[in-house]
């Protein structure tokens, strides 16, 4: 028996840090997304000790890290604990996703792994414990958990509805810098901002555009102090023809550009490509599903 899940890349459309608790953790808005970019999870039952395997393009940036650390191991014993389940059986983690780049690739395999190995192992674990579990594995394993346009408020675990998204070309662009996300809360010095005042739904991408454009990503100029490519990168973004709105996402160094249609971005990565050798590009379109 063979079950795979499949792990979405989040895109922050807009990220306010909006005040911070006082064990450090920061009081967020964002409105988190999902790209058709993703990690693919796959189970295999055996009667050998749960173990993981990393394969795709990203894989060697985990390997060298002990298996046993890695969010999909913690994520499946933390759902097996006080349960019957049994830890064994094989899993295949395809890691497309760049590591540290704040589009939650680590936390995408996460809650992919809760969502498996629930199946998997028959546990019908409610969506309430599946929630807080998540909540355990990081701020934004429960946004990932659900995996649709959510509206992520508190340290990232109160998740309410986002407006109603048009189909939304996205290209996401990657220099190959990993950027640490404790680093770069650290390094923000700003004031905080309010919370954004968002409509019901977007009828385009141009208004969806523009209505953003007012809004930000506060952790963008702490993760460009730390991190000068991501200049470069949101520049180069934002000249290719086409592009709506260019923005870093989470806490860096993956940027993103909103484009009318996936052909769009398409078209707009083919330019990309014939000038950013090393970089890591995907052009796609934004996951149409709100919470
Ligand atoms: C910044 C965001 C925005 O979506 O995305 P990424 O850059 O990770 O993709 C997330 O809040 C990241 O969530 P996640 O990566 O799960 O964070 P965690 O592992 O829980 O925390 C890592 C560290 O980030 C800081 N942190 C994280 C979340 C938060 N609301 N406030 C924080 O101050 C803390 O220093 C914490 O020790
Ligand atoms: N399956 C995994 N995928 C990515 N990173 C992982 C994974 N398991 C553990 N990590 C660790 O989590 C850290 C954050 O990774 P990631 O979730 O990709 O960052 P971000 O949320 O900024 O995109 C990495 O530095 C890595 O060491």
């Amino acid at each position: 028996m063979s079950l795979t899940e499949t792990a979405h890349a989040k895109i922050n459309l807009y990220l306010h840090v909006t005040g911070k608790r006082p064990d450090g953790y920061h009081l967020l808005d964002s409105l988190a997304v999902f790209s058709d970019a993703a990690d693919r999870l796959t189970y295999e039952a055996s009667d050998a000790p749960l173990n993981l395997t990393l394969a795709g393009p990203f894989g060697d940036k985990l390997a060298s890290e002990a298996s046993d650390d890695n969010l999909v191991m913690r994520a499946a014993r933390l759902l097996a604990d006080g349960t019957d389940a049994r830890l064994r059986g094989r899993l295949v983690l395809e890691k497309n996703l760049p590591v540290a780049s704040g589009i939650g690739g680590g936390s995408a395999d996460a809650a992919a792994t809760l969502r498996l190995l629930d199946r998997a192992w028959n546990l019908n674990t409610s969506r309430a414990r599946l929630l807080d579990l998540a909540e355990k594995l990081g701020a934004d394993v429960p946004v990932c958990l659900v995996q649709r346009a959510t509206r992520m408020r508190g340290i990232g675990e109160q998740l309410d509805p986002a407006p109603d998204l048009p189909p939304c070309g996205l290209l996401l662009v990657n220099s190959g810098d990993a950027v640490s996300t404790p680093a770069v809360f650290k390094a923000r010095n700003a004031a905080f901002s309010p919370d954004a005042t968002l409509p019901d739904s977007w009828p385009d991408v141009a208004t969806m555009a523009h209505d953003l454009a007012r809004l930000s990503n506060d952790l963008e100029p702490p993760a460009r102090a730390l991190c000068p490519n991501i200049s470069l990168v949101l520049d180069t973004i934002a000249a290719l023809p086409g592009c709506r709105l260019a923005r870093m996402s989470g806490s860096g160094a993956t940027c993103f550009g909103l484009f009318d249609t996936a052909q769009a971005a398409q078209k707009a990565a083919e330019i990309l490509h014939k000038h950013a050798g090393q970089w890591w590009i995907h052009a796609g379109s934004l996951l149409q599903t709100a919470l």
